[in-house]
C-alpha cells in the first residue's frame, strides 16, 4: 500500500474552503451551528460526523451555497481572491438521488451541462464519461424506475461528476442503502476521489463509514451544533477489506466513537 496520493496538502497550509467562526441561527431560533471554524484542504477526504442535528447538513448547505450564514466568513483563499464564484466548481450529493422519473438515465446526467447552455452532442462525451465512472455505460437509455437504489445513487454521483468539481459535497449519501451497496459505493468514492485529485467533504453518523473513508474526521455534537474533535485518519490508500479488519481500523473507530461518547449520550451514537 502508498501514502494517500493527495491527502498530504496541509489543509493549514493550502487550504481549499475555509469556515471562521460561522453561527447559523435559523428563523425559528434554532441554532444549528455556533461557532464552527475549518479549513479543508485540497485532497483531503473529511467526514463530518455526530449525531441527528449536530449541523452536520446545515454546515455543507452553506458551503454550498444553497444557505445563509448568520455570522461568520466561508472563504476560497486560492481562488478568484477568495470570492464566492469559485462555488461552481462544487457539486452536491444528496441522500435521496433526486433523480428525474419522467426522463432517462442519460438526461438526468445531462441536466447540470443542460442548465448551463451546454447542448446534448457537445455535452455527450462528458456524460459518456460520468456514466462510464460509476460503472453505468450501459445504462444510458433506461429509466429510473428500472434501477436498483444502489444504481440510482451511482447516476446521482454521475450527475455530480459530469461538471468536473473540484470538491464534492456528499450529504448521508448512502444512509439508506444495505451495508453490501454501501461497501460497494464507499470503494467506489474513494475510487473516483483518487482518480479525479476531488476533495471530498462526506456527511455521515456513521462511525465505521467514517473511518474507513476519510483522511481526516470532524466530530461534531449537537445542542448547538459545533464541532468537538478534528481526528486524523492515518492510514494509507488505497483501503480495502483487509483495513476494514485490521487493528488500525477497529483502534481508530474506538477513539472516533470515543469522542463522540465524550460529549454525547450512548444513545446518540449511531455505529
Ligand atoms: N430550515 C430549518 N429551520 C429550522 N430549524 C432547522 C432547519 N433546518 C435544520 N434545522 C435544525 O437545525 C439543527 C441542525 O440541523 P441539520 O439538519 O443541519 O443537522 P444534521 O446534523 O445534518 O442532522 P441529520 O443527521 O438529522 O440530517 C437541527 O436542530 C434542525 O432541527
Amino acid at each position: 500500500m502508498t501514502p494517500a496520493p493527495h491527502a498530504e496538502s496541509a489543509a493549514r497550509q493550502h487550504p481549499l474552503v475555509r469556515l471562521a467562526h460561522v453561527n447559523k441561527r435559523y428563523s425559528n431560533g434554532t441554532v444549528a451551528l455556533r461557532d464552527m471554524s475549518l479549513d479543508v484542504g485540497e485532497g483531503e477526504f473529511v467526514s463530518l460526523l455526530g449525531p441527528s442535528g449536530c449541523g452536520k447538513s446545515t454546515a455543507l448547505r452553506m458551503i454550498a451555497g444553497l444557505l445563509s450564514l448568520s455570522s461568520g466568513e466561508i472563504r476560497w483563499p486560492d481562488r478568484d481572491g477568495g470570492s464566492d464564484t469559485a462555488r461552481q466548481d462544487i457539486s452536491f450529493v444528496f441522500q435521496e438521488p433526486t433523480l428525474m422519473p419522467w426522463t432517462t438515465v442519460f438526461e438526468n446526467v445531462y441536466l447540470p451541462l443542460k442548465l448551463s447552455g451546454v447542448d446534448r452532442a457537445a455535452a455527450t462525451p462528458a456524460v459518456k464519461d460520468a456514466l462510464a465512472l460509476v460503472g453505468l455505460s450501459k445504462f444510458a437509455d433506461v429509466y429510473p424506475r428500472e434501477l436498483s437504489g444502489g444504481m440510482k445513487m451511482r447516476v446521482s454521483i454521475a450527475r455530480a461528476m459530469v461538471t468536473h468539481p473540484k470538491l464534492l459535497l456528499m450529504d448521508e449519501p448512502f444512509a439508506a442503502l444495505d451495508e453490501m451497496t454501501r461497501a460497494k459505493l464507499n470503494d467506489d468514492v474513494l475510487r473516483l476521489w483518487q482518480e479525479r485529485k476531488l476533495t471530498v467533504m462526506f456527511v455521515t453518523h456513521n462511525v465505521w463509514e467514517s473511518v474507513y473513508l476519510s483522511s481526516r474526521i470532524v466530530v461534531m455534537a449537537a445542542r448547538p451544533g459545533r464541532v468537538v474533535d478534528d481526528i486524523r485518519i492515518d492510514a494509507p490508500y488505497p483501503r480495502t477489506e483487509a483495513f476494514r479488519t485490521s487493528p488500525l481500523y477497529t483502534e481508530y473507530s474506538v477513539r472516533v466513537s470515543q469522542a463522540l461518547r465524550s460529549t454525547l449520550g450512548e444513545n446518540d451514537v449511531d455505529h
